[in-house]
């Protein structure tokens, strides 16, 4: 049973907050986009009305990245969110970190610095493991008690989600208690139920079909994006060298072969594109499969009309449907019409649960909105979606025992 900010007394305590505000980032290194930090605020404010100390852990991109960035421009925007100063300090676990986290008055709130900056914080360990690492044993001592918002995070078993809560009295934020209650819930929402699977994310697509159709979960699992070119290719079309080459260069080719014992498997319950829309002089050009390989150099980069009157008509029967990933690469206009359309029509769905920080910024930047639930995790929401543990949810399910609240 994981606690939530109901069984926590808050006021005069001090609570180290892990959130996930991994967000695009501008070439001078600040802020490009603030959707992961407004998620993040409900938790934020209710802890910091409630008179609660609070100091905000957080990684930014990863070690050698281009994202890879101090966490300034996170606190500047979350003072801004919030309606009150927020501190940041250039530490995670040092003494000048202790001491602003020590210096911190009810209602006060600290941003320290990007745990990434600490590698032990880029590995994995198992939770006893840990929680002997430095920014585990530098920070408890100054910490009354954890809570852990990173839903996006959770499949990470790193020091600040599994190390932390290991050793102190540990709860649930908002935004990871209602993550919780929607993903663990699949199995009570209405069929047919419906996976839409595309994005980039091939392997981890693939892993998640098979659980879900081997579990009887899915009544349909549609492919799109790249996953959807796989299926294809898995299929026997040839898809031409240039979308071959990206598959390779991605080290997905393997997957290829894992997609025809899927295919063999479950074939009646799998749907491919009829089409692809490649750029051809500069243009959207539509292709069926029936027509292809599409001409030298050209690219499947969406799914084609005739793909999306398929996949709406599976739609207008369903009771739910969960969508991970963009159909096609959305980022360039011609190529936006497939995940816009597919993913309109899945808001008629009575339930929809969409997941993936590309597809909520596809979604955010093309306008469609009205899903019963987006997720602010990507893989985290694939994990959970295979009924995989994720090792931040176990670690705070055996967090040490706490205090009981006040009323
Ligand atoms: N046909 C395609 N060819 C190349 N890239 C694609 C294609 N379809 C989708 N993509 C790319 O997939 C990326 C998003 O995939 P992914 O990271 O799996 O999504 P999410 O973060 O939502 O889980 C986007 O950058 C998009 O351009
Ligand atoms: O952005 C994240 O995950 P996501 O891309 O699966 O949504 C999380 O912040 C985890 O980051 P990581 O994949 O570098 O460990």
């Amino acid at each position: 049973m994981i606690a939530t900010l109901d069984d926590l007394d808050v006021e005069g305590t001090t609570v180290g907050v892990r959130v996930d505000v991994n967000s695009p980032i501008d070439d001078d290194d600040t802020l490009a986009d603030d959707a992961r930090l407004r998620a993040h605020v409900d938790t934020l404010a209710e802890l910091l009305e409630r008179g609660g100390r609070v100091a905000v852990l957080a990684h930014q991109g990863r070690p050698g990245g281009d994202e890879f960035v101090s966490l300034e421009s996170h606190a500047e925007r979350l003072s801004e969110l919030l309606g009150q100063p927020v501190d940041y300090v250039d530490a995670t676990f040092t003494d000048a970190a202790r001491e602003a986290v020590r210096d911190l008055e009810d209602g006060d709130c600290v941003v320290l610095e990007n745990t990434r900056f600490y590698s032990e914080e880029y590995m994995e360990f198992e939770p006893e493991r840990a929680a002997r690492t430095h920014l585990v044993e530098g920070l408890e001592p100054v910490l009354d008690v954890y809570v852990n918002d990173a839903f996006a995070a959770a499949h990470r078993s790193q020091p600040s989600l599994v190390g932390l809560p290991t050793v102190l009295p540990s709860y649930a934020g908002r935004v990871m208690e209602s993550e919780l209650d929607v993903l663990g819930s699949i199995e009570e929402t209405g069929e047919p139920r419906v996976y839409v699977l595309g994005g980039a994310k091939v392997s981890d697509s693939i892993d998640v079909a098979w659980s879900v159709l081997e579990k009887g979960l899915a009544d349909h699992v549609l492919t799109a994006g790249v996953v959807g070119n796989v299926f294809l290719i898995a299929d026997g079309v040839d898809l031409g060298d240039a979308s071959s080459d990206f598959i390779y260069d991605q080290g997905y080719w393997d997957e290829i072969d894992r997609a025809a014992d899927l295919l063999d498997a479950y074939g009646d319950r799998i749907a491919l594109p009829r089409d692809v829309a490649v750029d051809r002089d500069g243009g959207r050009h539509e292709l069926g499969v029936n027509a292809l390989p599409p001409g030298d150099g050209e690219s499947a980069m969406d799914i084609g009309g005739s793909t999306l009157e398929y996949y709406r008509r599976i739609l207008a029967d369903a009771e739910t449907v969960i969508l991970n990933g963009p159909a096609g690469v959305f980022e360039d206009d011609r190529f936006e019409t497939g995940t816009r359309r597919l993913y309109d029509a899945a808001t008629d769905v009575p339930t929809s649960i969409v997941g993936g920080g590309d597809t909520a910024s596809a979604l955010r930047q093309l306008g469609v909105e009205g899903f019963s639930h987006v997720s602010t995790g990507g893989g985290a929401a694939l994990r959970m979606l295979t009924a995989e543990p994720l090792p931040a949810v176990t670690a705070l399910e055996n967090a040490p025992e706490r205090p009981a609240a006040d009323d």
